[in-house]
């Protein structure tokens, strides 16, 4: 495989409804689609999932766009590229810098998997052919909360992850339990709480959560140990892995039983398999978070999600949870709780090219 050209295109989607957590309210999602060309004219496409402001990670969308077009494309472009998987040790010399790393990653593997004519599930290894579909609730007043959830469940999700702060956690989850005794129910604080909060968290205990997403600081696996350890609720962590070697610490100082694993996060899909391979070995269950993705993005993380050890629901929805109209044919659908992975090669889903340049803000090529 070599690199022939690569184009980006800066994106604005508008969500149907804005995205509140404790940290951000996001109304428009802008991104940047990564579109990579090889010398024999396949195309492979990924998704640069950075914000605009750097509320979740440091990294942002110029930051990402910088990184891709002055460092990655050039070092990537230099040389043949053997296999995806090799991606990772060829920008090694740069550092961090994730979301910037899979974007471009991504679509390797995507243009891989479309030379070898396979679909990207199976290029990863993944081998469900369908995977259960999560939903996130975004934090509003508490009736709204309420009737999001109930419409969700219609549309027969049977996961839902609502949003938390101190200010309004216990007394959301008993209204929510109150209605839905029984549905597959977790919380995502995004740091809200710090080690003083440990008696309110412990009395989460009582609603029988899945787990409890990102507690505290994004850069504490230490405070993480010392909490899990009072708490019977499964610890999992988000913001707190950016690595494969976070994901080791995190685990040998037990500060977490689940990991979240977001492609982008940790800097691509094959170190996202690492990450997973190691959860497996350790009995430590992993899902897929979502990071409000167009369909390219979405489409990555149902394939990786095919993988085995991806035994908790994640955060991948419905095109239609987030967009009126996504850019990708067909859309994501969620049909008895669950999505279908695409057999087709590559991602499985087709560009939509009048809707890319309807959101189209920028575009480079390099
Ligand atoms: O539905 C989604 O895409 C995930 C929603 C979500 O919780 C989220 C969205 C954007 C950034 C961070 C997070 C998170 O998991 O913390
Ligand atoms: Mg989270």
């Amino acid at each position: 495989m070599k690199l022939h050209s690569v184009t980006l295109h800066h994106i604005k989607m508008t969500l149907k409804t804005p995205f509140v957590n404790s940290l951000e309210t996001v109304n428009d999602r802008e991104l940047i689609i990564v579109e990579a060309i090889d010398t024999d004219g396949y195309v492979g496409f990924g998704e640069g999932v950075a914000f605009t402001s750097p509320w979740y990670t440091e990294e942002t969308l110029e930051t990402s766009w910088h990184m891709l077009k002055d460092f990655m494309i050039p070092t990537l472009k230099a040389q043949v590229l053997p296999h995806p998987s090799d991606v990772e040790h060829l920008l090694k010399g740069i550092r961090r810098n994730p979301m910037a790393k899979y974007a471009i990653e991504g679509a390797i593997w995507d243009l891989y998997a479309k030379r070898e004519g396979i679909s990207l599930a199976e290029a990863l290894g993944g081998t469900a052919k369908r995977i259960k579909a999560g939903v996130a609730v975004g934090a509003s007043e508490p009736e709204v909360m309420l009737n999001e959830i109930s419409k969700r469940i219609e549309e027969g999700y049977e996961r839902i992850k609502v949003k938390i702060k101190p200010s309004q956690d216990l007394s959301l989850i008993r209204a929510i339990r109150k209605s839905h005794p029984s549905i597959d129910l977790m919380a995502d604080a995004n740091s809200a709480y710090t080690l003083n909060d440990i008696e309110r968290l412990k009395e989460l205990d009582q609603y029988g959560l899945l787990m409890i997403e990102q507690p505290l600081a994004a850069d504490d696996i230490v405070d993480h140990a010392l909490l899990q350890k009072e708490l019977e609720t499964p610890v999992c962590l988000d913001e707190s892995i950016a690595s494969y070697d976070d994901a080791r610490r995190a685990l040998s100082l037990s500060s977490c039983r689940i990991i979240n694993i977001k492609p982008g996060r940790v800097g691509g899909l094959s170190v996202s398999k690492k990450i997973h391979d190691l959860c497996a070995s350790q009995n430590i269950p992993v899902w897929c978070g979502g990071m409000l993705e167009s369909g390219i993005g979405r489409a990555h993380n149902i394939a990786l999600s095919s993988l085995p050890n991806f035994t908790i629901p994640g955060d991948v929805s419905a095109s239609s949870r987030y967009w009126e109209r996504d850019i990708i044919l067909p859309e994501v659908i969620v049909e008895n709780g669950s999505i279908a992975v695409p057999d087709g090669s590559g991602i499985g889903f087709e560009l939509n090219r009048k809707e890319l340049e309807r959101v189209t803000l920028a575009k480079e090529i390099r």
